[in-house]
């Protein structure tokens, strides 16, 4: 068994492969690295059930809070009894990255963008709703040419509310209706049919030009809220980092047995 980690803004998601199958997932709150030994405590207890089954062999993991890796290193070698491969510092994610300082981009998109071209074939562009809204463009000569960065759907809410003397933090879920008639359904309205505006016109805006017939995967902890308000949005890829990352092992596996 091997196990991935994708350490997000918002999640810390970690998924177990047996036989490149993903066979269990949970997330634990990115934001408890200020105590590092809870975070420890909880992924102990998550992981339990699955390390009772089966030892890991290795793990490989994605960060995009460089604060966390070193956390990260010791939490492995206590759990899983194994050093982790973390992506940008001891793997490079086997694309060709066109982003203009290559080192800048952030290690989750291109993992996105390797897993979704392993699985859909080249031309594509990857939408992840996490904290962040990321649009990921593969090439049709299968390079990693870059996208866009919008603010994802909590930290839209969490503005609103921090920025406002009158606007409550409101749970999102379905809006009911385009025009809200009280001030929990006008967020949600303008959160959710927003984030899924800015996704269709970015995505229309990318289809006229560069990425013409290209096609378009989504992810992320928001993508099943968006989809259904979305025109564009129609292959959903729950876990598309981990899957990214066991694709990414396996062939490092392969590579050393050549
Ligand atoms: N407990 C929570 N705290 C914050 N956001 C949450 C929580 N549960 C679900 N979410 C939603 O998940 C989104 C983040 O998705 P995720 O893909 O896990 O992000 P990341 O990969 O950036 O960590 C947020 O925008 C938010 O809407
Ligand atoms: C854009 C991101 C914040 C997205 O992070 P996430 O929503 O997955 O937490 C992350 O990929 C990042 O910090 N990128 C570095 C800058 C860049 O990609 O250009
Ligand atoms: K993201």
């Amino acid at each position: 068994m091997i196990a991935t980690v994708d350490i997000g803004n918002t999640n810390v998601t970690v998924g177990f492969f047996a036989d490149s199958r993903l066979v269990g997932v949970f997330k634990v709150l990115t934001s408890g690295w200020g105590e590092p030994v809870k975070v420890e405590a909880l992924i102990k207890d998550k992981a339990r059930p699955f390390l009772k089954k089966e030892a890991c062999r290795e793990v490989y993991a994605c960060s995009v809070v460089p604060q966390a890796n070193k956390h990260l290193r010791s939490i492995c070698r206590s759990i899983f009894k194994t050093d982790c491969k973390i992506a940008g510092e001891d793997f490079c994610v086997p694309l060709m990255n066109k982003y203009r300082i290559p080192s800048q981009v952030g290690q989750d998109r291109l993992v996105n963008a390797y897993a979704a071209l392993k699985l859909y074939g080249k031309g594509l562009v990857v939408v992840d709703f996490g904290t962040a809204i990321t649009f990921d463009v593969v090439s049709r000569g299968a390079e990693y040419l870059g996208g866009l960065i919008a603010p994802g759907l909590r930290l839209m809410q969490e503005s609103l509310n921090n920025k406002t003397a009158l606007l409550p933090f409101v749970e999102l879920a379905r809006p009911i209706e385009l025009i809200g008639r009280d001030t929990a359904s006008s967020i949600r309205a303008g959160i959710v049919f927003g984030a899924a505006s800015l996704c269709d016109g970015i995505i229309e805006r990318l289809l006229k030009k560069e990425c013409r017939g290209y096609k378009i995967i989504v992810t992320g902890g928001d993508a099943l809220l968006i989809k259904p308000h979305s025109r564009y949005l129609k292959v959903v890829e729950e876990d598309l980092i981990l899957k990214g990352l066991a694709m990414i092992a396996a062939s490092q596996k392969i590579s050393k047995k050549l």
